[in-house]
Parts: C-alpha cells; sequence; structure tokens
C-alpha cells in the first residue's frame, strides 16, 4: 500500500512548519496507543538530528457542549456521541490550521463522566514539528480530511474493538456493561459503519506502527526544514 504525502494549503504569510497526521479507526481500535507509540519512536529516531517536538491531539476534546436535556439522554446511553455532528468542526478545523501554522494553541479538555468539556480546563500546545490528530471521524469532513499531510488508518476486529471498550468504559469512564453494550448496538457500531470505515480509503492501513513510522519519518525528514 502507498502512503500519500499531502501538502495542504495554509496561511501564505506563515511559514508552515508543523506536519499533521491524521489518525482514524473505530472506537477501542487502538488510535491512542499507536499514536502513543509513534510519539515514543519518533522522539527517539529525531533525538540524533537534534529534538522535534511530537504530539498528540484527540478528536474528544472536540465533542460539542451539550444542553442539560442532552446530557440527560447522555446518562441513558441514549446521545449520539458517534455521528459527525457531535463534534465541534469549527474548533477543529481553526485548531489544525492554527497548529499547521506554527500557533501556540489551547485544546479543551474532556470529561467522558459528565459527557462534558471541563471548565476553564485547557492545555496549552506550543508549537510542534509533528502533530498526531487521532479520532474516530477525523477523515469525515473534507475540510478537515485536506488538512493532514498523511492519513493512517488503524484497523482492528470489531470483537476485539468490543471487548476493549467495555474493559475501558466500565473502569474509566464509569459506565455499566449494560449501557456500554446499548450505546455500542444503537449507534456506536452502525455510525462506525456509515461514517468511519468508507472513509478508510486512502489511508494508511493496519494496526501496527512499523510501516507507518517508515513513511512518518522519511516525510517529515525532508518536509521539516
Ligand atoms: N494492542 C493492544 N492489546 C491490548 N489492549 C490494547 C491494545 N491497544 C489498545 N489496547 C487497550 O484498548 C483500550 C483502547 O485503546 P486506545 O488506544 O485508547 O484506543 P482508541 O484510542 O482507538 O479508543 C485501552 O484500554 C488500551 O489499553
Ligand atoms: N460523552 C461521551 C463521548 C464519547 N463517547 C464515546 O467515545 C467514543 C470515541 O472515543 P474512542 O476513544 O473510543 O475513540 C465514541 O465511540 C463515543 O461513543 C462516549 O461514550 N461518551
Amino acid at each position: 500500500m502507498s502512503v500519500g504525502i499531502a501538502h495542504p494549503v495554509v496561511d501564505s504569510k506563515s511559514r508552515r512548519r508543523t506536519f499533521i497526521i491524521g489518525v482514524a479507526g473505530g472506537t477501542s481500535s487502538g488510535k491512542t496507543s499507536v499514536c502513543q507509540k509513534i510519539l515514543e519512536l519518533l522522539g527517539e529516531s529525531f533525538a540524533v538530528n537534534g529534538s522535534r517536538k511530537v504530539a498528540i491531539i484527540s478528536q474528544d476534546n472536540f465533542y460539542k457542549e451539550l444542553s442539560d436535556d442532552e446530557v440527560s439522554l447522555a446518562h441513558k446511553s441514549q446521545y449520539n456521541f458517534d455521528h459527525p455532528d457531535a463534534f465541534d468542526t469549527a474548533l477543529m478545523k481553526k485548531t489544525i490550521l492554527d497548529t499547521a501554522n506554527g500557533k501556540t494553541i489551547k485544546i479543551p479538555e474532556y470529561d467522558f463522566k459528565t459527557h462534558s468539556r471541563k471548565k476553564d480546563v485547557f492545555e496549552e500546545l506550543h508549537p510542534c514539528d509533528v502533530v498526531l490528530f487521532e479520532g474516530i471521524l477525523v477523515f469525515y469532513h473534507k475540510e478537515i480530511r485536506d488538512l493532514f499531510n498523511m492519513k493512517l488508518f488503524v484497523d482492528s476486529d470489531a470483537d476485539t474493538r468490543l471487548s476493549r471498550r467495555v474493559l475501558r468504559d466500565t473502569s474509566e469512564r464509569a459506565r455499566s456493561l449494560e449501557s456500554v453494550l446499548q450505546q455500542y448496538t444503537t449507534f456506536v457500531k452502525p455510525a462506525f459503519e456509515e461514517f468511519c470505515l468508507p472513509m478508510s480509503k486512502d489511508a494508511f492501513g493496519g494496526n501496527g506502527v512499523n510501516q507507518p513510522l517508515t513513511a512518518i519519518e522519511t516525510a517529515t525528514t525532508k518536509y521539516i526544514t
């Protein structure tokens, strides 16, 4: 499989200095784990040529703020967090563009237990050389998809994803087994098939890090001055 390295248009006044990699995949496919591994390995290999800053941004931090009624639905597993409209696409686009243009950005932090952003809590991210932007639907909107220099799709079997999700959501996200299964069958699985999987076509696939790592190293070495 070949890896396409794109050069999206960015603000002509600022010198682009960040290589942005989109990392998509179903829930619990291992997106965060793959990003962390890439970050670790890139950090080590880049250290040879001087320090390069690599960061991970999660799409989860861009969930929209919900009304009180929507929060009640969410607590009953009746809110669809897997639909593209659940995300603040405008803020996501601005954040990626600002990152691409070497600006310092502020990323909201999300609380899965309350289904809301943490009030007045932001992570400040200073300019980076490489940013991994991961999430279930980071390839859905063309206007976002086209901002990535490279696209990776973490491909894990559905049973594996569901079993990891059950373990994670019951231990880390304060969910009951019944609620995880209800949400999965009602929203998560159908949305994965409709909105996530079809967008994986032109992305670099698999669930390991070796092939994408080589491609990323090659691409970023050429791209970053
Ligand atoms: N290769 C793996 N083997 C076993 N567990 C894994 C593996 N990759 C991820 N996990 C576990 O599955 C859960 C979801 O992984 P994560 O990387 O957060 O996925 P995603 O970001 O796609 O939701 C986490 O609890 C993580 O520790
Ligand atoms: N309040 C929320 C917000 C999101 N979710 C679920 O999270 C999944 C995306 O996160 P991953 O780390 O699994 O990629 C997504 O499938 C949403 O259903 C939630 O349960 N509650």
